[in-house]
């Protein structure tokens, strides 16, 4: 204890030194509320990698501890960490290349409404909150909008298909943390959908959208559908139990039987993209891979971005500008991509219809917790 004490006391000194040298070096944009904040996502990259939380784990018991010892949470998340100073110029040049910042904000409001309107569609009059993780509008600021408007029931619903440790694991993690601290909120009945790949709904538009998308190649029955997913650290797998290698797995798997059940006798393959970072990142590469299929003769390859829900950087510039380059100069002719589903109306209808049937299960969180603890939610 007093070895974890002392690490403890260590790293966060090292955090201060970090944080002291973040405001040397770079001053963050200041907030100007949300309708001109300057949605770049420079300041996401800055802060994404803060707390030296690698995506959002908290590396000490004593976060919550020290924290509460004078210095918000919400406050010191949010400053910028060395490796995100050092990663910014890039970072710059890549949402420079997309037209100088992310539309993730933009298309996950229209989501939100389109998700409002389809809800309404089935006599279910609910307001919908946005809250991102690392970005504006933060979930915490959606929280308190919801405290303030004393909603009665809360579904959660992440705007990622499979479960990560990474991703929805880290936002209810956030959440849990609000939520307890709260009277209202801690008995708040909440329901959690924790993934929702499985869904036929989520399954048929995808598989649509690749129909249509390979109906696009001269040759249809020639191209090799190229699944390429967001990478999480291996050791998040192997050490933490991270689902989301399976799940992920299990996806592909769902939507070729899909796809074969229509009629397509196309080839498929998976790569992982998006590698941040020095760790080991499940293979094979999606660089990699792609440079080995124009090697083998592979002539027409459509893309699949499986992670996502919406267009960003990794969608616009990571595979439509860099991986699509590579693909041409390593002999692939003939190269696709297909959309992420964005405000689709089949998959909207879906997202709705998850809401609908996850409501019941509703609990108040204090009760949630006791079952995420033995979970993968860490
Ligand atoms: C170790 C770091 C990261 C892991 C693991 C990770 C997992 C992960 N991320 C997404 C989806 C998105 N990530 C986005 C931005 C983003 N993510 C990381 C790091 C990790 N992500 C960084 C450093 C950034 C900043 C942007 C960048 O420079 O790439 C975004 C938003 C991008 C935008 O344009 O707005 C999404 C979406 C998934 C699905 C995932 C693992 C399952
Ligand atoms: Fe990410």
């Amino acid at each position: 204890s007093l070895f974890i004490f002392i690490s403890s006391f260590t790293f966060y000194f090292l955090r201060f030194l970090v944080f002291i040298s973040g405001f040397i070096f770079y001053f963050p944009p200041k907030r100007r509320g949300h309708d001109n904040c300057p949605d770049t996502n420079l300041v996401k990259k800055q802060t994404i990698f803060s707390n030296f939380s690698l995506c959002g784990i908290d590396p000490t018991p004593y976060t919550a501890l020290i924290c509460k010892l004078g210095v918000g949470l919400y406050w010191w998340n949010r400053q910028p960490s060395l490796i995100s100073i050092l990663l910014a110029p890039k970072t710059k040049q890549r949402y420079a290349a997309i037209g100088g910042g992310s539309p993730l904000r933009r298309i996950t409001e229209e989501q939100a409404d389109a998700l409002r309107t389809a809800l309404e569609a089935k006599n279910l009059h609910a307001n919908v909150y946005v809250g991102m993780r690392y970005w504006y509008p933060f979930m915490e600021e959606a929280i308190q909008q919801i405290k303030r408007d004393r909603i009665m029931k809360l579904v959660v619903l992440p705007l990622f298909p499979q479960f990560s440790i990474t991703t929805t694991g880290s936002s209810i993690r956030v959440l849990q943390r609000i939520f307890m601290d709260n009277a209202y909120l801690s008995r708040l009945p909440v329901s959690i959908i924790r993934f929702w790949y499985r869904r036929q709904g989520y399954i048929r538009s995808i598989a649509d959208s690749i129909v249509t998308q390979l109906s696009k190649f001269e040759k249809p029955e020639e191209v090799l559908i190229f699944f390429s997913a967001h990478g999480v650290p291996v050791s998040y797998v192997e050490n933490a139990g991270d689902p989301y290698k399976n799940q992920i797995e299990e996806c592909i798997y769902l939507i070729m039987r899909e796809l074969k059940a229509r009629g397509a006798r196309n080839d498929h393959t998976l790569a992982y993209q998006s590698r941040v970072g020095p760790v080991q990142w499940p293979k094979p590469y999606t660089n990699e891979v792609l440079v080995e299929l124009g090697w083998k003769g592979v002539k027409s390859l459509l893309a699949v971005p499986i992670s996502y829900v919406s267009e960003h950087i990794e969608t616009l510039e990571e595979i439509d500008m860099g991986y699509k380059d590579l693909a041409l100069k390593s002999g692939i002719k003939n190269w696709g991509r297909v959309p992420a589903l964005g405000c689709t109306s089949s998959f909207i209808t879906d997202l709705a219809d998850a809401v609908v049937e996850a409501l019941p299960s509703a609990k108040a969180l204090s009760i949630l917790r006791e079952t995420a603890k033995e979970s993968d939610c860490r």
